[in-house]
């Protein structure tokens, strides 16, 4: 017969409630912190100071999941105290809400809205003091929902995050008895090679997120969705095929929306808005500008202007903080040359998960 082992020192629960004790005592210290501050409460720089701050790499546990029970406890502090609202596009389980997750943690309240305009407009109201967009995929480019609103809306970015974005088949019908595939059009095109090879012919309907098409194909025999593992999840699904992007490193880039400007980390990147005039070399003189600062372009995209066929405006990206004295001396520079510029945000370079 075995012997029983000897008792540990401490049981389980003896550890949940100290770790609920300790959580317990940093919420009363931040709420003590944002009673004596007048500064708005600022929960994406929080979050990233106590990352920065704790060593992440000790432990058994992984990294990752390390982070994430930071991330919620960080949040939910917060939340106990300020509570704050973040908008996405809906219904749960969608790749915003995902991403939603994975920046703020689940401490607060994340709110879902029926389109990306939507997230823009419940910024900028104040209904939610966050919201997060899409802004471009590695697979398929920008997010152009999201650029139309960027350029005539208040709201700034305060943050980024890459997600990697992996694309299933889901289903109450089996493949050969599949007649439509819905999705949000992005993701139909992120997957477009395999859905030409593998369902020729069948008809692909476009929705306003591949959670409401996950929705509808758990009401309708023969409707498959294009959706994350967790939205089959939450409607009965079943994975008719994972993994189906076409491409293996295929990756989202999400915005982060606030009013508020992030304090300079060292680790930072600006996105700004310009206008040219309708002349030869008008963007040639504005690209001379980042070229004699040596500032260099990570992104670059032109976006027609609404009613003015012909003209465009422009968004770039580049690494440093809005106050950085080689930033802000192309801004002021850009401002003299050129008909509008807008920065959109400087922000921490976002992590990839
Ligand atoms: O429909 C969703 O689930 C979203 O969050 C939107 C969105 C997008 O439009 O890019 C986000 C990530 C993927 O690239 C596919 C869809």
């Amino acid at each position: 017969m075995n012997e029983p082992s000897s008792q540990p020192s401490e049981s389980l629960s003896e550890i949940d409630r100290e770790i609920l004790r300790l959580v317990n005592r940093r919420q009363q210290l931040v709420a003590d912190e944002l009673g004596r501050t007048e500064k708005r409460a600022n929960l994406a720089a929080a979050l990233l100071q106590a990352e920065s701050d704790v060593q992440t790499r000790d432990g058994c546990l992984p990294e990752a999941a390390q982070k994430s029970i930071l991330r919620h406890i960080v949040s939910a502090c917060y939340q106990a105290s300020r509570p704050e609202q973040v908008a996405f596009l809906g219904p749960v389980d969608s790749y915003s809400h995902l991403a939603a997750m994975s920046y703020f943690g689940e401490g607060l309240d994340l709110s879902p809205v029926s389109s990306i305009g939507a997230v823009f407009d419940a910024v900028e109201r104040g209904d939610c003091q966050y919201g997060i967009v899409p802004i471009e995929n590695s697979t398929d480019g920008r997010i152009v929902d999201t650029l139309g609103k960027l350029a005539d809306s208040e709201v700034n970015i305060i943050g980024e995050l890459l997600l990697a974005i992996h694309h299933n088949l889901l289903s109450h019908s089996e493949r050969d008895k599949i007649t439509q595939v819905h999705s949000k059009p992005q993701a139909l095109s992120q997957c477009r090679g395999w859905l030409a090879a593998h369902l020729p012919g069948v008809q692909l309907v476009e929705t306003a997120s591949t959670a409401a098409a996950a929705e509808a194909a758990s009401t309708t025999p023969g409707i498959a969705a294009v959706a994350s593992l967790a939205a089959g999840r939450r409607y009965g699904l079943e994975v008719v095929q994972a993994s189906i992007e076409d491409n293996r490193n295929n990756v989202t880039r999400f915005a982060v929306l606030g009013s508020g400007e992030p304090d300079p980390t060292g680790d930072d990147k600006t996105t700004l808005l310009f206008e040219v005039e309708h002349r030869p070399g008008a963007l040639a003189d504005v690209m001379g500008i980042f070229r004699d600062c040596e500032l260099n372009l990570t992104w670059i995209e032109s976006f027609p202007q609404p009613g003015r066929p012909n003209e465009y405006f422009f968004i770039v990206e580049f690494p440093g903080h809005q106050t950085d004295p080689a930033v802000a001396g192309v801004i002021a520079t850009l401002r003299q040359q050129t008909q509008r510029v807008a920065v959109l945000g400087s922000y921490p370079v976002g992590r990839k998960v």
